[in-house]
């Protein structure tokens, strides 16, 4: 087993309107290092929340009322995100932890060329970079998502939304961070560019070494993909588990009822799902 990455404790998130909206309810749980964590639940149990709690990027009405979530750096080190202040919150934000949310390919800007967005990152998060080198690391990443790097003159609107994608998944590994938030991703794509996008994180993930927190309700999607998942269902932690346990045995009347009201988990069992150890 390997050792911890993040380590969430009794976090708690509520949205302050009327009535107050208890999103996430004392969640404790442990991202270890290298792992695809998978958060399954149906709309509205609260992983979206939990995870911008992850990383403070709630507004209001949004507000932690309990708990933290500590980075463990690699070298040793603790850092409560909780005690961070906005600069070193930005700072860390895509260096230590990077996030790819729902829709980020509409976040290009759509007058800013795929490059210059891109070196951005660069030029914000490691300014003693050279311009040569930062161009070079552009493409290298670009290609390691399955892009050609002539792509980088382009703009946004000329490229796919599954390529575009690809391009928000390089940008957040750019600074090579150890965790990175995915809340549905590849859900606007095709089924097929899905696929493939997600062949390709896998890929990378073996490949650095990053953990995973993998947010969607597409249940066997997760089965396939994860280490581990945990299934929330009104804010909380409801059963957590490795994957191919919690799909062949399943402890929760929850866990049991969302596996069943998947048609296609009821086939072959097993034909999509990656062989456990
Ligand atoms: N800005 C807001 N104001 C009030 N309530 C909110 C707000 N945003 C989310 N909620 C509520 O918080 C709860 C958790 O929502 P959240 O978006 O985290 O769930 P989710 O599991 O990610 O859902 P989905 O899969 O649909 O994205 C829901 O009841 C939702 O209605």
């Amino acid at each position: 087993m390997s050792e911890p990455v993040l380590t969430i404790e009794n976090l708690s998130v509520d949205y302050l309107v009327d009535p107050v909206v208890h999103a996430v309810r004392d969640v404790s749980l442990t991202l270890r290092r290298g792992e695809v964590l998978g958060l399954a639940g149906e709309s509205g149990c609260g992983k979206s929340t939990l995870a911008y709690a992850i990383v403070r990027l709630l507004k209001p009405p949004a507000m932690i009322t309990s708990g933290r979530a500590v980075f463990h750096a690699r070298g040793g080190g603790d850092i409560d995100w909780g005690d961070l202040g906005p600069e070193d919150l930005r700072a860390a934000r895509w260096d230590k932890i990077s996030m790819v949310f729902q829709g980020a390919m509409n976040s290009l800007n759509p007058v800013i060329s795929i490059r210059d967005q891109f070196e951005d990152i660069f030029t914000t998060h490691r300014p003693a970079m050279s311009r040569r080198d930062r161009r070079l690391r552009c493409g290298d990443l670009l290609e390691s998502v399955g892009v050609d790097r002539g792509r980088l003159t382009s703009y946004p609107h000329e490229l796919s939304g599954g390529m575009r994608q690809r391009v928000m998944i390089a940008m957040a590994m750019a600074l090579e961070p150890q965790i990175m938030i995915m809340d549905e991703p590849t859900t606007a794509l095709d089924v097929v560019v899905q696929r493939e996008i997600l062949r390709e994180l896998t890929r990378l993930r073996d490949e650095h070494g990053f953990a995973v927190v993998f947010i969607t309700h597409d249940l066997p999607l997760l089965l396939e993909i994860s280490d581990r998942i945990a299934v929330m269902r009104d804010g909380a932690i409801a059963e957590l588990g490795d994957a191919y346990q919690l799909y062949t045995q399943p402890r929760h009347d929850y866990t049991k009822q969302l596996l069943a009201s998947f048609p296609s988990l009821t086939g072959d069992r097993g034909s999509f799902l990656r062989e456990s150890a």
